[in-house]
């Protein structure tokens, strides 16, 4: 039941445009031709709006991983078994993944949260269990979640930003881990852009063209079925989203609510991304895109959230493993801003 006072609908924090100005009126001093640095100098005034100060900072880096298994991957549509998505989570947790050769580069922490499971979890100190079901339902039977499982899925993306504020995290990233995923985000992108999925449906894990086209095929029939829920940007997600998607969407949200920026990795996150820009509106403005996806589709869904990757680097992984790439652009981006002499402070002669 669609609640307008639920948390999820508030719209984002307003960016601090002071702080934004005066950034940009300190690259305009600092000791290079203006604009010389391109792209670096936006990002450190979106970064200084974002966190309220001339010299922001993303030295502090969570990197939170949503895992859970899909109703869908019954119907053959990824390359890989459905426990691998458990399987992955375990090595994650030993550290033998490429988010955590990553993370560990970066020094940035991560966290590692199973939302549904197919296979049993092994307990573990390093995993967090928030078990809402073994798996969504299968879409193109029936809603992917119920009402109170969405709700909770978003509540706990909710509470891990919590927990990394807490511990003064300056940029968030999330990282999914989900066997049949794409088939999720790709019909997620379809419904919220209302396009076909003959232009956002790809090869995920890797799929033959014939598995490609049954893949399409089946998100099609997702459509027709829930079509009439798709005015409502909560039903879309219940309806065809993932555990994992839902809980990075909230995740997303209480970032723009709690004053945090946020690092959207690839085409499972930024269909996560698309669903938080609908219940709260305003929220792009606290993300950044990492990288462009290989996965066709992609590309649709930040034009429409109007964000421009930093990196294409042909990256199909997930993890957050392109956003963790990322993060020493916007690093440096906020050095500069912060650490560059200024003409006055140089003796540098200004130009014109
Ligand atoms: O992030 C991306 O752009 C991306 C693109 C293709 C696949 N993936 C990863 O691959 C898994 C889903 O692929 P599939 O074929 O099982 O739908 C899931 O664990 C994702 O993290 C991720
Ligand atoms: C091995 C493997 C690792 C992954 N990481 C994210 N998605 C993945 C999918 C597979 C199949």
């Amino acid at each position: 039941m669609k609640r307008l006072d639920d948390w999820f609908y508030t719209p984002a924090a307003q960016v601090n445009l002071d702080a934004q100005q005066a950034a940009l009126a300190r690259q305009a001093q600092l000791t290079k031709p203006h604009g010389a640095l391109g792209r670096l100098e936006d990002l450190a005034i979106q970064l200084a709006g974002l966190q309220g100060t001339v010299t922001p900072s993303v030295k502090r880096v969570r990197i939170v991983i949503f895992a859970a298994d899909h109703g869908i991957a019954a119907d053959n549509v990824s390359a890989f078994p459905q426990e691998v998505t458990a399987q992955m989570v375990a090595n994650m947790a030993r550290g033998g993944a490429a988010i955590s050769v990553l993370a560990r580069a970066l020094g940035a922490g991560i966290e590692l949260i199973v939302l549904g499971s197919v296979v049993p979890i092994a307990s573990d100190p390093r995993i967090r269990s928030e078990i809402i079901a073994p798996s969504t339902a299968n879409f193109t039977q029936k809603a992917a979640m119920t009402d109170a499982q969405l709700r909770t899925a978003l509540a706990v993306g909710r509470a891990a930003v919590a927990r990394a504020r807490g511990g003064g995290t300056q940029l968030f990233i999330g990282g999914e881990m989900g066997i049949g995923n794409t088939t999720a985000a790709a019909a997620l992108a379809c419904a919220y852009l209302n396009a076909d999925p003959a232009q956002l449906v790809g090869p995920g894990t890797g799929i033959d063209s014939e598995r490609l086209a049954h893949k399409r095929q089946l998100v099609a029939q997702a459509l027709e079925l829930h079509h009439h829920q798709f005015k409502d940007p909560f039903a879309t997600l219940m309806c065809l989203g993932g555990f994992e998607i839902a809980a990075m969407t909230g995740a997303y949200i209480a970032c723009a609510h709690s004053r945090l920026a946020i690092l959207v990795d690839g085409f499972i996150s930024t269909a996560a991304a698309l669903a938080a820009q609908r219940l709260c509106p305003g929220i792009e403005h606290w993300m950044f895109a990492a990288h462009s996806s290989a996965e066709p589709g992609h590309r649709a869904m930040t034009d429409a959230l109007g964000l421009t990757p930093l990196l294409d680097l042909g990256m199909r992984l997930g993890e957050g493993s392109g956003a963790a790439l990322a993060v020493p652009i916007l690093r440096h981006a906020c050095l500069l801003q912060s650490e560059m002499a200024t003409f006055a402070e140089a003796g540098v002669a200004d130009g014109q």
